[in-house]
């Protein structure tokens, strides 16, 4: 005889530890779709121009706030964009005064919206070093961007020539590698444990590079760091079930308007925000791990962040399958949902 399989599941509220809210009428559209099931978010920065002060965190806060729907429980935690002009003075008293979370860390040229960041890792030492005395913890986009580095290979690299040497150099910078996406990374962090966790996203645990490219070319599940191969996808499935407190849920959902993807030089990004939850439950069941659910979407971030997880609770119910728009709109023009490929059964309440 089978055990019944659980149709209802409270957890405490979730936390994104890594979400991009955009702007103007595109923040507009997407805060209500993380402030339906998320408490907070980390706020990522990579606005044009970017988020680079205390000044612009406090500003950038205050348009989130009045994006909101009323009475939502959602509060943004902002992060400042590292430039190699970045005060480490500024950074202090952001700190001090509770505006800023983390601050971001892209090599110049990795990813969308990155080219004010970094090119020499010397010049932002002083920062960090800051950092490191503060306990401010630093969210890295962990990709090397040399053209002859294999784009499958540019987080893995990194680890080995940026992050593993810094971190000797500077052994009390906390830092999480944000949206990992290979068996390398989930190892290293497995295997240095000090000061050090892990972001993984809602559609790194379901799709592969097959995704994107099998088939035809499908420029909705093109992101970065981009998708790798099966086993990759397998190993971030185990760090996510596996309970272990380094690993924690950053969605990374990143809205783009679909004109500026389905072109002949689409951007990346893939908007996971509406679907997040009832992917996960769905993933965590199949695992037969959704009592771990919790731990990784509502208390390894807090945790590892130093703050306390959310007092509310959401209830999620299992029923008949449903199927999520297919998109929203927004005042820029459709934004795709992303398609996890199957079925879900799971929702939020409420
Ligand atoms: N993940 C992405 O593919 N895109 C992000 C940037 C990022 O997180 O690297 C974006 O801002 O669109
Ligand atoms: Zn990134
Ligand atoms: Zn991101």
């Amino acid at each position: 005889m089978t055990e019944a399989m659980p149709d209802r599941l409270t957890l405490r509220r979730p936390d994104d530890w890594h979400l991009h809210l955009r702007d103007g009428a595109m923040l507009a559209a997407v805060a209500a779709q993380s402030a339906r099931d998320f408490g907070r978010a980390i706020v990522m920065p990579n606005l044009v121009p970017p988020v680079v002060t205390a000044a612009d965190a406090v500003a950038y806060r205050a348009r989130i706030e009045a994006a909101l729907p009323e009475g939502a429980d959602f509060t943004p935690l902002m992060t400042l964009y590292l430039t190699e002009e970045t005060d480490p003075e500024d950074l202090r008293r952001a700190h001090a005064e509770g505006i800023t979370t983390a601050v971001k860390l892209y090599p110049a040229g990795a990813t969308t919206n990155s080219a004010s960041g970094v090119r020499d890792m010397a010049k932002v030492m002083p920062a960090l070093e800051v950092m490191a005395e503060i306990g401010m913890p630093l969210c890295v986009h962990g990709e090397v961007t040399s053209p002859e580095i294999d784009i499958f290979d540019r987080e893995a690299v990194f680890i080995d020539k940026v992050l593993a040497p810094l971190r000797r150099q500077l052994p009390d910078l906390r830092v999480v590698m944000e949206h990992v996406t290979t068996a390398d990374a989930v190892d290293y962090v497995r295997d240095n444990p000090k000061n050090l966790g892990a972001t993984i996203t809602t559609h790194h645990l379901v799709i592969n590079r097959n995704h994107i490219l099998a088939g035809g070319i499908r420029p909705d599940y093109y992101c970065l760091p981009v998708a790798k191969r099966e086993t990759h996808r397998l190993a971030l499935a185990e760090a996510a079930v596996s309970g272990d407190a380094r690993f924690f849920l950053g969605t990374d959902s990143a809205p783009h308007v679909q004109a500026a993807k389905h072109t002949g030089c689409g951007c990346a990004g893939i908007f996971t925000a509406p679907v997040t939850m009832p992917i996960l439950a769905e993933m965590f069941e199949a695992a037969g791990r959704l009592n771990r659910l919790e731990q990784f979407a509502s208390l390894n971030g807090p945790k590892f962040y130093g703050l306390p997880p959310n007092e509310a609770r959401i209830t999620m119910t299992r029923g008949e399958a449903w199927s999520p728009p297919a998109q929203i709109a927004t005042g820029e023009g459709p934004v795709t949902v992303f398609d996890p490929g199957f079925a879900l059964h799971w929702r939020v309440e409420g």
